[in-house]
């Protein structure tokens, strides 16, 4: 379980997050949607104590990230899929982080397998494609087999093939019991993938639903209409 606590973040005169209070259960799939700088990516950052929040707690299974004692074993992230180093390949890159979390090298092979990167496994990821990158973040956030996950845009670059792929992953991950928290631009994708949506804009939530309750029509529109009053960056009206 994913718990935000009356978070406030601040950066200089910037509020990415304004007293967020939300949990993100086990067992479905939580689509995290929002405009841009709505502060997504920043709730993520602090849930996986990558920035401190100035108020309030983020709590991974009741406990701020930095207290947990084997933090790849239970929670795996995708946040940004180009800070690998360019010059490592694949496996090099999945080996440090397995020598890291004291995990065996058959871990490695199976998320490679799982990931469809075992035929680039040797080669070196400044060479890799965005979706190829996407996939190899996947593989790192699965490696110590985590109970939960936090994607950030996890289907960005991948091709259809791969869209339906992470689309049937994160639904395996979710009915096996797990946390799966993924952000996304986005809609038609997370109206199949979704169980359940947290909306923020101008890092306050606007909804936390299950999709079921916003009714028959697109989820565009409902999203659209949820986030109207939160837009930060629009395109001028002709
Ligand atoms: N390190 C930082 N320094 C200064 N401002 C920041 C920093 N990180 C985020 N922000 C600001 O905080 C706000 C929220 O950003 P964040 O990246 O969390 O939004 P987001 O919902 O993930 O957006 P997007 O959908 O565009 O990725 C934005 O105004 C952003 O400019």
């Amino acid at each position: 379980m994913l718990e935000v606590r009356e978070v406030t973040k601040t950066y200089g005169r910037t509020t990415a997050v304004d007293e967020l209070s939300v949990t993100i259960h086990p067992g479905r799939v939580t689509g995290f949607l929002g405009p841009n700088g709505a502060g997504k990516t920043t709730t993520m950052r602090l849930l996986l104590g990558l920035e401190r929040p100035d108020a309030g707690k983020a709590l991974v299974n009741g406990r701020p990230y930095r207290a947990l004692a084997r933090p790849l074993h239970e929670v795996g992230a995708l946040l940004d899929a180009g800070a690998v180093h360019p010059g490592r390949t694949a496996r090099a890159h999945l080996g440090w982080l397995a020598a890291a979390a004291d995990l065996k090298g058959t871990r490695i092979s199976q998320v490679l397998e799982l990931t469809g990167l075992t035929a680039v496994a040797g080669r070196r990821v400044g060479g890799f494609s965005l979706g190829m990158r996407q996939r190899l973040g996947l593989a790192a956030a699965l490696l110590a087999d985590p109970r939960i996950l936090i994607l950030d845009e996890p289907v960005n670059g991948l091709d259809p093939e791969g869209v339906r792929w992470i689309r049937d992953l994160l639904r395996g991950l979710a009915a096996e019991g797990r946390t799966v928290l993924v952000s996304s631009h986005l809609i038609s994708e997370m109206a199949l993938t979704a169980d359940h949506l947290v909306v923020i804009g101008r890092g306050r939530l606007l909804a936390d639903t299950p999709l079921t309750a916003l009714g028959d029509g697109p989820l565009e529109d409902a999203y659209l209409r949820l986030t109207e009053q939160s837009v930060e960056y629009r395109a001028g009206d002709r």
